[in-house]
């Protein structure tokens, strides 16, 4: 029988283990009942196994998954530690039941960077894991320096950046979609390929979480993160298997080879915020005014900039990532718009559109346009667009990031070398707006972003 797994929620009062964790486990453990494992709460202050048991349970009822409890978690023990510090992490360790060590950071990136720096690698049993979440570093040296520190405790694959949008099941479509499709995969290039866009608009505002967002701004919080991860999956070469090293070493240098568009954030990066009004039937105050913002800041809730992956499959082509927050509707999508045909025979009327190819990234979905004739004017060009629903919804996304974490597997979780990169493919767009050369234009909340930026997606032209 295979070992049991101690997974260790540090920051078991707070809210990400409340909100995401905890259900997505419910309903990870509902599906495969063969896992067995004691869950762990840990936290600063004072509480009881009864209470954190009382956690998990209302989590794992909110999940539709209460019978996981009897079923999969052999125990619920609380242990009070300050994890930020080396003797916390040393009484926790101590207070550990027998088996396989998760250790899940669910608290704020400087307390888990305290934690692994505290740590020695004789403190870690053999084989535990590490899950850390975004943000890793604040910058390409500090992620640099804690990869440094991991480094010298854990064999890489035995770190796990957690992002959980490399669980989303639109993500994860795009490789089927891409490498499994011969109608697909060999004009996904820039041959073919005019445009890419990745956006993701979202209605809600800040949601209370002033004191994280405020010094992230949506930069860092969606582009650096998540979006750049969309696109090195966008734009990865066909790995020779879906193993963890070779789609990660593909990920990688796709991201080493992605720059800004002409090296120009000025021309090519775009920031704004809002201003108060209207989103999903809810009434926003200004961003400034939002309760822990601090103004002088100049935080941005969205944010736009279109990027180049300079290899050959991918040169000349623009690709947008943009994300933020306060917007009028939802818009969450990757947009693949290809190049005309070489020539159109004459006699076609109508208006010969790009073929288009949509990811929705919620709804999932995915869409392709194209150009059909033959109606009542027997050769007036019309569009037809195919789409179709995908997946399992946004929803799943930690139930995947859990699941792959439980059975050890790291391909969907950020390389070390990838979060360094991440953070230098944005950081001629941090200098450029830190020295004031982009406006910080504003949008009022419920818009859709600021009038003088057109249409999202707009690529190079911008
Ligand atoms: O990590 C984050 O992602 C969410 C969007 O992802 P979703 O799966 O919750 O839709 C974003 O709202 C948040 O600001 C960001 O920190």
């Amino acid at each position: 029988m295979s070992e049991d797994t101690v997974l260790v929620v540090i920051g078991a009062n707070g809210d990400l283990a409340s909100r995401l964790l905890l259900p997505a486990l419910g309903e990870l453990l509902a599906d495969h009942p063969e896992h067995r494992l004691h869950l762990v709460g840990v936290g600063s202050s004072g509480s009881t196994d009864a209470r954190w048991r009382k956690i998990v349970r209302t989590a794992f009822t909110a999940a539709d998954a209460a019978d996981a409890l009897g079923a999969s978690v052999l125990s619920t023990p609380y242990v009070r530690a300050d994890a930020s510090t080396a003797d916390g992490m040393r009484t926790l360790l101590a207070a550990l039941p027998e088996g396989r060590v998760v250790l899940y950071f669910a608290v704020p990136p400087q307390i888990a960077a305290s934690a692994c720096r505290a740590l020695r690698p004789r403190d870690l049993p053999t084989g535990t894991i590490l899950a850390l979440e975004k943000p890793f570093g604040s910058d390409e040296e500090s992620a640099r320096e804690l990869n440094d520190v991991l480094q010298a405790l854990l064999p890489e694959r035995q770190v796990f950046r957690v992002d959980h949008f490399l669980g989303r099941s639109t993500v994860l479509n795009l490789l089927g979609a891409r490498f499994a499709n011969r109608f697909v995969e060999p004009v996904w290039s820039a041959e073919h390929i005019a445009e890419i866009s990745v956006r993701f608009d979202e209605t809600l505002g800040l949601e209370g979480r002033a004191g994280y967002y405020d010094r992230a701004g949506a930069l860092e919080d969606m582009i650096q993160s998540h979006l750049l991860q969309v696109l090195a999956i966008l734009t990865m070469a066909a790995p020779a298997t879906l193993g963890e090293r070779d789609v990660r070493d593909a990920t990688g240098a796709a991201l080493r080879a992605t720059h800004v568009w002409e090296d120009d954030p000025v021309r090519f990066s775009h920031r704004a915020r809002y201003t108060a009004g209207e989103a999903a039937g809810e009434q926003l105050p200004s961003y400034v005014d939002e309760p822990g913002v601090d103004p002088a800041r100049e935080t941005e809730t969205l944010a736009e900039a279109t990027f180049e992956v300079r290899d050959a499959r991918w040169s000349g082509v623009p690709i947008t990532l943009r994300s933020g927050k306060a917007l009028g509707a939802p818009a969450m999508e990757i947009v693949a718009k290809m190049r005309r045909v070489r020539h159109l025979p004459e006699g076609f009327t109508g208006p010969e559109e790009p073929d288009e190819l949509r990811f929705g990234l919620g709804p999932d979905r995915l869409s392709l346009s194209i150009n059909v004739n033959g109606g009542r004017d027997p050769f007036a060009l019309q569009r037809a667009t195919l789409t179709t629903d995908l997946g399992v919804g946004a929803q799943r996304a930690y139930v995947d990031v859990l699941g792959a974490l439980l059975d050890g597997d790291p391909t969907l979780s950020v390389r070390g070398d990838a979060a360094e990169e991440c953070w230098r493919i944005i950081q001629p767009i941090r200098d450029a707006w830190s020295r004031g050369d982009v406006p910080l234009d504003d949008y009022p909340a419920g818009s859709h972003g600021p009038a003088s930026w057109g249409s999202p997606g707009r690529g190079a032209t911008a």
